[in-house]
């Protein structure tokens, strides 16, 4: 699950997009380039990671701004029915009907995917649920699987078809640490030869294994680059103290007792050595970096 350098040119570029709910700025000029490989978003609650996804995925259009995607600009019909044959979708809150199985959920999305002859219609079900590991319950109704495996079903489904372009909304939510690990090689695979934007809270789903990552937050890109520049971003920014830290930008206590800061640090202070956790909230610039404790 080593991170893999950026691969060939941008495949999806987005220029100044925007869209409002009422007196919400979601997205408020977002200009972006994915490439090859899995990016992580990075945002805090609220930020518009889901809004962006959604965009992306043409399940809204935006109120300005324009995007291309493997070639298809969604402002015309044939383009944006060219860029859903190509998308492959797993949104926040998959809606999944319980008494489904597995297969045939897939199966049905397979359908909505026009894939319509039948045989090769199954040997593609099946296929995907082999490459999520789930052909041994293929035949189990939703609702007697784990919410681990169900994440895995949500992404056979997104995976059905073989999408060139793979948007995942928050995919790890909620999974233990060993289905965390399994399902972040599953995305790595998947990141092998196709552009997959990945939305998560975790950075360290972002460090295992995204070559790059934006920062979303308040609408706007606070930053776009690899993981290893996010770090480099919290050099010489980071420091320990005995007391909390008046003037940190943020800071916590640690389980020994002293307090880890970040911002701009005094002469003289203890300088620790950065994480992408530091780095992501200087990037956020103390929009919603509140983790004093
Ligand atoms: N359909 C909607 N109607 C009204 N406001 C919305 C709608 N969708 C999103 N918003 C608002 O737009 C902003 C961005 O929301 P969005 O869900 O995109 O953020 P997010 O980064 O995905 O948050 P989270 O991490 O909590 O999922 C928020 O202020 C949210 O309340």
């Amino acid at each position: 699950m080593t991170p893999v350098p950026p691969v060939g040119p941008a495949t999806v570029t987005a220029t100044d997009l925007s869209l409002r709910f009422g007196g919400t700025r979601a997205l408020d000029g977002v200009s972006l380039r994915l490439s090859r490989g899995v990016t992580g978003l990075l945002g805090p609650n609220g930020a518009g990671k889901t809004t962006l996804l959604r965009v992306l995925a043409t399940a809204v259009p935006p109120d300005g701004g324009q995007f291309t995607a493997l070639g298809h600009d969604p402002r015309t019909s044939s383009g944006r029915l060219g860029l859903r044959r190509t998308l492959g979708y797993l949104p926040q809150t998959p809606g999944f009907h319980q008494d489904f199985t597995a297969f045939d959920f897939v199966d049905y999305v397979a359908i909505l995917k026009e894939l319509s002859d039948r045989t090769a219609r199954h040997s593609e079900v099946r296929r995907v649920l082999d490459a999520v590991d789930l052909s041994d319950v293929r035949g189990k109704r939703l609702k007697r699987l784990s919410g681990g495996m169900r994440q895995r079903v949500a992404l056979a489904a997104a995976l059905v078809g073989d999408p060139g372009f793979l948007v995942l909304d928050e995919p790890t939510v909620g999974l233990d640490p060993e289905q965390r690990m399994r399902f972040r090689e599953l995305i790595a695979q998947a990141g092998e030869g196709r552009t997959v934007l990945l939305s998560t809270h975790q950075t360290e789903d972002v460090a295992m294994l995204c070559h790059r990552v934006v920062v979303l937050a308040g609408g706007r890109v606070r930053f776009e680059g690899t993981p290893a520049e996010l770090t480099a971003r919290a050099a010489g920014r980071v420091w320990s103290s005995a007391e909390r830290a008046p003037h940190a930008l943020a800071g916590w206590r640690t389980g020994v007792g002293t307090f880890r800061n970040i911002g701009d640090p005094p002469d003289g202070a203890d300088l620790l050595d950065p994480t992408l956790e530091d780095g992501y909230l200087l990037a956020l610039d103390g929009e919603s970096a509140e983790v004093t404790a």
